[in-house]
This record gives structure tokens, C-alpha cells and sequence, in this order.
């Protein structure tokens, strides 16, 4: 069993357009649990484009399953992770103007910078994962790192399953199939997350051994509102009947 943890950037990034509280991202988040979901995954941004530091502390209150944290640990990151208590913190080396994460860490060269936040973690009782790129190497490098879990990066995966065919979606998932083996050989929990879909999901599922978690976000928000449109287009044109 996988279990599927909703981040809820999008939702913020919303609500921060109108610079109100629609859509609630509290009330949102708790209903995501009501519907099944097992977590909710936030990734605040230093310039809090979408979650706000203070949607963290909010969130800490009514999520009752998995609340996963996801950040560069610079400082202000770590105090609030610290101060947050999520159930886990997964790191990520995103650069401060990035628009979106785009590297996993490397791992060997960042060893000792990351067992040492790893383990301040750790001693606080917040389980930790690292954003890695399906490589075998940097599995390695994390498992010298202390880490509970890795968390794969898969967009090199979700466009390898766009182009389609099956012989592209094969060579996609390949390495993360190698990088997942190695990590369960080493002890490590594996999650995975970035750019899946209701498209690429099942592929992987189905495909990757051992899978604990996936985080999933942007087409999981684009896809509610593709799926919701039309019920409420309807309820509208009711209305003006
Ligand atoms: C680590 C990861 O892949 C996600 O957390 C992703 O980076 C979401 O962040 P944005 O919503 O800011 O794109
Ligand atoms: N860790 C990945 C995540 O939280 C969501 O990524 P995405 O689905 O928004 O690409």
C-alpha cells in the first residue's frame, strides 16, 4: 500500500491571488483528509509565494495524518521545521528563485551538511527523507546520511511517460526501478514525488517496489478542476434558470 499525501501549494497560490481566505486552505486541507487522503505536503518557498510560514503553524493544528514539510534547510526552514514538528521533513536543494524544485541532492558532495541537519532532526523526532535524483550513487550517498527515506525525483519519469510509447516509458522508469532497489537493499524508506499525475501514477505503482509515499500536487489541484468543472458550470446555469 502507498499512500497518497496532497500537497497543497496550488491551493495557497489561489488564495493568495485575491489576498483573502478563498479557498481556506485549513478547511481544504482537513476536507483532502476527510476524502482519504493519507497526508498533507506543504513545500513553503522563502519568498512564501504560496504556503506562508504561518500556514505550517495552521496546518500543525487539524492535520491528523501524515504532515510532510518540504524545504531547502536553510535557518528560517529549520526553525520552523523544528518549531512545526511535522511527522516528516523531506530536503530539498531548491535555489530561492527556483520556480520549481528541479534537482534531487547530491548527495556525496553534501554529506556532512546533511547528516548534521539530519540528525538535529532526527533528535527532535521528526522523521526525514531526501529529494534524490533516481541514481544509484546518490541512494548510496543518502543511506551515509542517516536518513529514514529518500524521496525519488520523478519528472524525468513523467516526461519519459508524455512521449507515450512503451518502449520511452520503460527507459523512463528504469533507473528509478535500480535507484528503489538500492534504497530498500540499504534500509531506506522510499517516497517519490514531482509531476505525477492520474496519467503516470499507475505505471509507476505498478513498477516501483517498495513504494511508501508519494507526494503529489500540481496535476492532482489541475485535475480537480478539470473534474469539477463541468458539475459546477451546471450549478451555476441552475441558478440562473
Ligand atoms: C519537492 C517537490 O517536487 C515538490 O515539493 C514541488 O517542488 C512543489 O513545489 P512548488 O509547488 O513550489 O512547485
Ligand atoms: N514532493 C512532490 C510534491 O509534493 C508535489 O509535486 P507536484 O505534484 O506539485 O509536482
Amino acid at each position: 500500500m502507498t499512500k497518497l499525501s496532497v500537497n497543497v501549494n496550488k491551493i495557497a497560490t489561489l488564495r493568495n491571488a485575491r489576498g483573502g481566505n478563498v479557498p481556506d486552505l485549513i478547511k481544504v486541507a482537513m476536507d483532502i483528509e476527510a476524502f482519504g487522503a493519507e497526508g498533507i505536503t506543504i513545500h513553503p518557498r522563502p519568498d512564501e509565494r504560496h504556503i506562508r510560514y504561518q500556514d505550517a503553524r495552521d496546518l500543525k493544528k487539524v492535520v491528523t495524518t501524515e504532515f510532510n514539510i518540504e524545504g531547502n534547510p536553510v535557518q528560517k526552514f529549520m526553525d520552523l521545521v523544528l518549531e512545526v514538528k511535522p511527522t516528516q521533513v523531506t530536503l530539498v536543494p531548491d535555489s530561492v528563485d527556483a520556480i520549481t524544485s528541479n534537482a534531487g541532492w547530491d548527495t556525496i558532495k553534501h554529506k556532512d551538511f546533511l547528516k548534521e541537519v539530519i540528525s538535529t532532526f532526527k533528535q527532535n523526532g521528526i522523521r526525514t527523507s531526501i529529494f534524490v535524483d533516481a541514481n544509484t550513487k546518490m541512494v548510496e550517498g543518502a543511506a551515509e546520511t542517516g536518513t529514514d527515506r529518500i524521496e525519488l525525483y520523478t519528472e524525468s519519469y513523467a516526461h519519459a511517460y508524455l512521449e507515450g510509447d512503451a518502449e520511452r516509458c520503460r527507459a523512463g522508469i528504469l533507473p528509478f526501478i535500480e535507484a528503489a532497489k538500492m534504497a530498500h537493499s540499504l534500509g531506506l524508506g522510499i517516497n517519490a514525488g514531482h509531476d505525477l499525475s492520474l496519467d503516470n501514477i499507475k505505471y509507476f505503482k505498478e513498477n516501483i517496489p517498495h513504494l511508501l509515499e508519494v507526494s503529489i500536487g500540481h496535476a492532482l489541484i489541475c485535475e480537480s478542476l478539470y473534474l469539477g468543472l463541468e458539475n459546477v458550470v451546471n450549478m451555476y446555469l441552475n441558478k440562473l434558470k
